[in-house]
């Protein structure tokens, strides 16, 4: 067993970096060894506590759980923010049930959650950015800043080699009641943005990123291939951008009926299994075709937002696309996959993907605040802090009908 671990952890990895300016804060070994964490049992007097650190967590054995950490005090530039709204994302059902996304691997006990907002409760020395009392969103991903730091230094601070990314193994995430977060990785929110809007302006993140680098453009035709959160968001995104006409396609036509509720003019195709993708493209240019009009006329849309990073989905995209279109793809899916390499060829069909995000939050916040974006209709399901398990078994059955779970306190 792995010296560091205490509750048996067979084969420990230690992080791929240990940035120093984190110190023990970041590394969940040291977290797990400290006395106060322990998991809770239900009815366990601690979840009842409303000053108690409780934390959800997975755990390399598929549980998900309750645990309580200590109450973290305020380090040099840090702020101790009280969360108050924690989205639940696919990932964090994904390091649930399947234990790891690529090569990011659940070892030990890990806090779950990056989608977070919350309230500054205490400050630590040298923080001038935010006081006591602001109204923060969490930018969960926190790069070195370094300048020995290439991709800091180009600001394409996603690709930081040493970044924390917060529920991402080893590091616990924010679904936690007070979290220590390097103090310049907050957002201040204004206003008229709750906490709530707040948290679901991380995965509005990821959209707004994907957006950027495919150039979107008005009067684009556009295809966003699934309605699940990010598929939604990148929908509110694509429209507030000025896209026109806008396709998205899904395998419910629940999901299709909600997307219609966001964006009333969409246009939707529910895909049949049984359907090949040039079957499927067909339908997907047929709905955005208007009547006279060149461009899909002409071969087919100028772009597509992947959002399912299923295979069949992405050939439909490329079938979908009209010569010098662009298949963007921010869904994550297998790690091996094939497409039709002559068809993109012949069609000059760019391909391009999306990781995370860099400097996406002020601007998801500005178009929050200024109206452009309503992201209050995506959160359909809240529980307290004490029930977060249950949320997590809510966001993990399609039965539920849930787009976005948050947890509140
Ligand atoms: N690139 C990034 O940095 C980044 C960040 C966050 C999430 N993601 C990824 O984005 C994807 C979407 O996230 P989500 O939270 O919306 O997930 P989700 O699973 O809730 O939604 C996916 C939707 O796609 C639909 N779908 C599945 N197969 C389909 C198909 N063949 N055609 C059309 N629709 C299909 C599903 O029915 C579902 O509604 C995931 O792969 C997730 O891992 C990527
Ligand atoms: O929203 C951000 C994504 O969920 C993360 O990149 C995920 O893959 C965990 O590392
Ligand atoms: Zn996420
Ligand atoms: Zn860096």
């Amino acid at each position: 067993m792995c010296q560091n671990h205490t509750n048996g952890s067979a084969n420990c990895a230690a992080p791929a970096t240990s940035p120093t300016f984190y110190e023990d804060r970041y590394d969940p070994r040291k977290v797990s060894l400290h006395p106060e964490f322990r998991v809770l049992q239900p009815g366990d007097a601690a979840l009842d506590d409303p000053k108690a650190n409780l934390t959800c967590a997975y755990t390399p054995q598929h549980e998900v759980l309750m645990v309580n950490k200590p109450v973290p005090t305020a380090r040099p530039g840090e702020a101790i923010v009280h969360v108050k709204a924690t989205g639940i994302c696919g990932s964090d059902v994904h390091f649930w049930k399947h234990g790891h996304i690529g090569p990011m691997v659940v070892t030990d006990i890990n806090g779950a959650g990056h989608e977070s907002a919350g309230e500054v409760i205490a400050i630590g020395q040298g923080v001038t950015n935010v006081a006591v009392g602001d109204r923060v969103a969490i930018e969960a991903g926190v790069p070195c800043g370094e300048a020995d730091c290439y991709y800091c230094r180009i600001g394409r601070y996603n690709a930081c080699p040493r970044v924390v990314f917060f529920s991402t193994p080893p590091y616990h995430g924010t679904l936690t009641r007070y979290h220590a977060h390097p103090a310049a990785w907050l957002h201040k929110l204004p206003d008229n943005v709750s906490f709530e809007e707040g948290s679901v302006c991380e995965p509005l993140a990821v959209a707004l990123a994907g957006i950027d680098r495919a150039g979107l453009k008005l009067g684009d035709e556009v295809l966003i291939c699934g309605a699940g959160p990010i598929g939604l968001v990148s929908l509110l995104a694509a429209r507030a951008c000025g896209a026109a006409p806008i396709v998205i396609t899904d395998l419910f036509q629940s999901r299709l009926d909600f997307a219609k509720t966001l964006v009333p003019n969409v246009r939707t195709v529910k895909i049949e299994k049984c359907w090949t993708p040039e079957q499927t493209a067909e339908k997907v240019k047929a709905a955005a075709a208007t009547p006279g009009c060149a461009g899909v006329n002409e071969g087919g849309l100028r772009l597509a937002l992947e959002c399912t990073g299923v295979e069949s989905s992405i050939r439909t995209a490329i079938h979908s696309m009209r010569f010098g279109g662009k298949v963007f793809v921010i869904g994550v899916g297998g790690d091996e996959q094939s497409y039709p390499f002559g068809l993109v060829g012949a069609r000059e069909i760019d391909l391009q993907y999306q990781y995370r995000y860099a400097e996406q939050y002020p601007k998801a916040i500005r178009l929050v605040s200024e109206g452009l974006i309503n992201l209050k209709p995506l959160v359909t399901h809240r529980f307290p802090l004490n029930k977060a398990v249950q949320a997590f078994q809510v966001a993990a059955d399609p039965t539920q009908g849930a787009i976005k779970v948050q947890i509140q306190d």
